[in-house]
C-alpha cells in the first residue's frame, strides 16, 4: 500500500481552556501531520503561552482562510459562537464545537444548515468531555431501542458535590476550585443550576432517540440550594448526591427527560462516579446496561475528544442521526410517581408541598425538609415556584430504603453551608 503524506490545517477560534487543550494535542501529535494554521482570540491584552503573532482578533480571518481545512469553535461566548456555526456551515465547511448550549439550542437549525449547504459540524467534545458517547449512540446504538441513559453529564457540580461528600466541605470554595482547574463554564451558573447538564442531556435525546427538545420545555433543577443536611441525609441512608440527567423511553412511547438532584445508593454504577469525572450508563432493549465513565471536564481531556472529531471529520465522518430519520417521538417529565426531598425555608417548603398537593411522607420538626411523593410532571409544573423560593429538591430512588428517614430528619440541625 502507498502511504500518503498527509497535511492539515486547522483554524482554531478560542484559546482557552480547550482551546490550548486541542493545541496541546496537536503538538505532540505534528508528526503525523496535523497543524494548527490560525487562531483567533478576543481580548488583545491577555497574556498567552505563544507569541502575539500567533493571534488574529477577527474571527472572518480563520472563517475566510481558504488553507484551512476544518476549524475548531471553542469560545465561551453563546450568541458568537452560534453566528461563526451559522456561517461556518452557510459555506459548506467543516467544523466542529464544543458549545453544548449552542448546539441544545439550535441543533433543528444545525442540521438542516449541513443538509442544504454540504457542511458537517461534529461536536463529540460537547457531551461527557472526553468520554466518546455521540459516537458511540450513533455507530453502535444508531438502531438497537433504548431503555434508558442517564448519567453524570457536568464535571464542575460532581466536583462541589464529591466535596460536599468527602470532606463536608464549603459550596463556594469547591466552586472556585473547579474554576482554577478549568471545569467550569465562564458563567459558573450554568454548571450548578443543572442547565449545563440539561444542554448535554438535549444532545443526547436527538441522537440516543431522535428526539428534538429545547432545553426550556425539560424538567431540571440543579444543586446551587444544596444544604449540609441535605447531604447528612444521603450519607445516613448509604448514597451520595450526584447531578443525574436521563433519558427513558415510557411504555406509550415518548421519552421522559429529567436532570434531578439525585440520591445514589452504593450499589449504582454513579455512586464512584467522582470529582470532574462523568459517567453514562447505556441500557439497550437488547444489550442490556452498559457503562461508560471518564473525564467529563478539563483541557487535554476536552482537547482530545475535539481532536478526535477533527480527525473523523477530515476523514470523512459526519454523524447521520440514524434515529431521527426513522422514529417520532415526545418528551415528557414523566408520570411515574417518585420519592423526592424537598429542603429549604420552613414558610416556603410548607407552601410549595401545599401547591404541589404532594403527599408528605415524613417531615423535619421544623418543617424546613420534607419527603414527599409525587410525578416529575407534577414537579415541572411548580419548577418555577420551587426555584424562586429556593429549595433544594432531590429524588431518592424506589431501592433506597427510608425506614430510618423520620428518626433522622427528627435529628436535623441546622448547619450552614455555602455561605
Ligand atoms: N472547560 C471545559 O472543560 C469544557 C468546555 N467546553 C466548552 O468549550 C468552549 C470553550 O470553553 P473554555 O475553553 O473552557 O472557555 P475559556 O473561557 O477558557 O476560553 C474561551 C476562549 O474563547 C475566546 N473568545 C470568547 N469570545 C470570543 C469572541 N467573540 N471571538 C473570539 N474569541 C472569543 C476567549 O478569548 P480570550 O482568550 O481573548 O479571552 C478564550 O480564548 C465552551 O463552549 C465550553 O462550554 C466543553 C467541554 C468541556
Ligand atoms: N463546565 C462543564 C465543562 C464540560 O462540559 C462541566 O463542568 O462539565
Amino acid at each position: 500500500m502507498k502511504i500518503q503524506k498527509f497535511k492539515k490545517r486547522i483554524g482554531l477560534i478560542g484559546f482557552g481552556c480547550v482551546g490550548q487543550g486541542l493545541y496541546d494535542v496537536v503538538e505532540a501529535s505534528r508528526h503525523l501531520g496535523w497543524e494548527i494554521g490560525s487562531i483567533c482570540v478576543k481580548d488583545k491584552e491577555k497574556p498567552r503561552t505563544l507569541p502575539a503573532s500567533a493571534f488574529t482578533y477577527s474571527v472572518q480571518d480563520v472563517l475566510q482562510d481558504p488553507s484551512l481545512d476544518i476549524i475548531a469553535e471553542l469560545i465561551s461566548d453563546p450568541a458568537e459562537a452560534l453566528v461563526i456555526l451559522r456561517q461556518a456551515l452557510q459555506k459548506g465547511k467543516t467544523v466542529v464545537s464544543a458549545n453544548k448550549k449552542v448546539i441544545a439550542e439550535n441543533l433543528p437549525e444545525l442540521i438542516s444548515l449541513q443538509q442544504k449547504h454540504g457542511g458537517v459540524l461534529l461536536y463529540e467534545a460537547s457531551v461527557c468531555g472526553s468520554i466518546p458517547v455521540l459516537r458511540t449512540l450513533e455507530a453502535y446504538y444508531g438502531s438497537e431501542p433504548l431503555v434508558e441513559v442517564r448519567g453524570i453529564l457536568n464535571g464542575s457540580s460532581n466536583y462541589i458535590l464529591s466535596k460536599l461528600h468527602a470532606e463536608r466541605g464549603n459550596f463556594q470554595s469547591a466552586l472556585a476550585q473547579a474554576q482554577e482547574l478549568g471545569f467550569a463554564e465562564a458563567d459558573p451558573s450554568l454548571d450548578v443550576e443543572g442547565t449545563d447538564a440539561l444542554n448535554k442531556l438535549c444532545i443526547l435525546a436527538a441522537h440516543a432517540y431522535g428526539l428534538l427538545v429545547h432545553p426550556d420545555e425539560v424538567l431540571h433543577f440543579g444543586i446551587q440550594h444544596v444544604t449540609a443536611e441535605a447531604v447528612e441525609l444521603a450519607a445516613s441512608l448509604n448514597c451520595r448526591i450526584k447531578l443525574v440527567g436521563s433519558l427513558k423511553a415510557t411504555s406509550n412511547g415518548q421519552v421522559a427527560l429529567q436532570v434531578l438532584p439525585t440520591f445514589i445508593p452504593e450499589s449504582d454504577a454513579l455512586y464512584d462516579v467522582e470529582a470532574e469525572f462523568n459517567g453514562l450508563e447505556i441500557e439497550g432493549q437488547f444489550a442490556g446496561k452498559q457503562f461508560l465513565k471518564g473525564r467529563g471536564a478539563g483541557s487535554h481531556p476536552t482537547g482530545s475528544a475535539v481532536w478526535a472529531d477533527v480527525a473523523a471529520a477530515v476523514r470523512g465522518y459526519r454523524y447521520t442521526y440514524p434515529k431521527l430519520c426513522t422514529s417520532q417521538v415526545s418528551a415528557t417529565s414523566g408520570e411515574e410517581e417518585l420519592t423526592f426531598l424537598l429542603h429549604g425555608e420552613p414558610e416556603y417548603v410548607a407552601e410549595v408541598s401545599k401547591q404541589l398537593k404532594a403527599d408528605i411522607r415524613s417531615q423535619a420538626p421544623d418543617q424546613s425538609q420534607v419527603i414527599v411523593s409525587l410525578s416529575p410532571q407534577q414537579l415541572k409544573q411548580h419548577q418555577d415556584l420551587l426555584k424562586q423560593k429556593g429549595l433544594f429538591v432531590a429524588a431518592i430512588p424506589a431501592g433506597v430504603v427510608l425506614d430510618i428517614v423520620p428518626e433522622l430528619l427528627g435529628r436535623a440541625e441546622a448547619i450552614a453551608i455555602g455561605e
